[in-house]
């Protein structure tokens, strides 16, 4: 694996200048798709009749689509925004007081990912998996119950909202939840909260570098500022997932890739920034159980389609992530040379 990045942390908002590392080379702003809906991410209505076919044809083109109707209270939604928003205009001082440790995964901090680019990211993050009662009481000494509530409030609404989609992602795949050897909710899910600063020199920054997520799916709510890209294979273009009032977006992970033998796409995507606005994000990483492994499902692999990508948990999976990128589907692919160093 690359080495961690080892600068100090920035202080965004003391920034005039793009330093040169966090320097890009110049980033396409313009994404087509705005007006033309053959080329826009689907918006699926959750109690749409046709709802299956139009999540089996999102899944397969874009790996990506939004959600309304998807029954989340605006009310939650705002109040994890509030609790976000609270958290990244503190000094930098108190956020690294919940810092993430170096063999740790919840937190403050840069990107994960960040090891594999060049360039550093115009962002910060903070993870959650199960309670973030530590972490909050660093940051709040006195009064960090309010946090927790709020973490908990939208867990809940989550996970109410995971078993729903599972259901209905299974249902476009022909199959149901007896196919599988889980049960929603999972003790594993993470909430992870992005915020972007304003940037003096938004052609040349990125906000969170292309990637593909580990997880079966992403349920990602931005607020009203854009930012989110997906990239449409065919003529290889950014396309901006553009905000929707309460529409969630949700994002083919890694994860579903496998579970549906290769039909469905994990969607490659990114965040800009902008010189103007700030800008955050909630995403809740949804995967299965742990100790669960994931494999194509059975009434997608016949004589014709035989599996492609052997059986795999969450963290092992998290673990050739977090070595090998994007090329950790390769590493569980059946029949791919394998690759030195990967678990049995
Ligand atoms: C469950 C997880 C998925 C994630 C790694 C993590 O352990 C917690 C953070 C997640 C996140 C969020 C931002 C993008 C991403 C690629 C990253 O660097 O950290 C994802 C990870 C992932 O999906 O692989
Ligand atoms: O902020 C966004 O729109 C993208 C966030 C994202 O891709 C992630 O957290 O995995
Ligand atoms: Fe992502």
């Amino acid at each position: 694996m690359p080495s961690m990045v080892t600068e100090p942390y920035l202080e965004f908002d003391s920034m005039t200048e793009l330093p040169d590392s966090h320097a890009w080379a110049p980033i396409d702003h313009d994404p087509v798709g705005r007006d033309n809906m053959e080329e826009a991410v689907p918006v699926i209505d959750l109690e749409d009749p046709n709802v299956f076919s139009r999540m089996a044809d999102a899944c397969r083109s874009w790996g990506a689509f939004q959600v309304t109707n998807h029954g989340v209270p605006p009310d939650v939604l705002d109040g994890i925004e509030r609790a976000g928003m609270d958290l990244f205009s503190l000094p930098l001082e108190r956020k690294l007081r919940a810092a993430r440790s170096p063999d740790g995964v919840t937190g403050y901090g840069v990107a994960r990912i960040a090891p594999f680019f060049p360039k550093r990211m115009w962002s910060e993050g903070f993870t959650v998996i199960g309670s973030p009662a530590d972490h909050s009481r660093q940051i709040w000494p006195h009064d960090y119950s309010f946090f927790c509530d709020i973490i908990d409030d939208y867990k809940k609404e989550m996970e109410r909202l995971t078993s729903k989609l599972m259901g209905l992602i299974l249902g476009s795949l022909g199959a149901t939840k007896d196919d599988t050897n889980w049960e929603s909710p999972s003790d594993c899910d993470a909430i992870q909260l992005n915020y972007y600063p304003i940037c003096p020199d938004p052609d040349r920054a990125m906000g969170l570098a292309p990637h593909t997520d580990s997880t079966l799916f992403t349920i990602l709510y931005q607020s009203n500022i854009s930012g989110l890209q997906v990239l449409e294979e065919s003529s290889a273009t950014w396309i901006e997932v553009p905000p929707l009032c309460g529409a969630l977006v949700i994002i083919v992970g890694d994860l579903l890739h496998i579970l549906s033998n290769g039909a469905y796409a994990s969607g490659l995507h990114r965040a800009v920034v902008n010189r103007t606005r700030h800008r955050l994000s909630v995403v809740y990483l949804h995967g299965p159980p742990s100790g669960v492994r994931v494999r194509p499902l059975p009434g997608l692999v016949d004589a014709d389609r035989p599996p492609l990508y052997r059986p795999v948990t969450w963290s092992e999976y998290l673990g050739a992530k977090a070595k090998y990128f994007d090329k950790a589907l390769s590493c569980v692919r059946i029949c791919a040379p394998p690759m030195k160093g990967l678990m049995a």
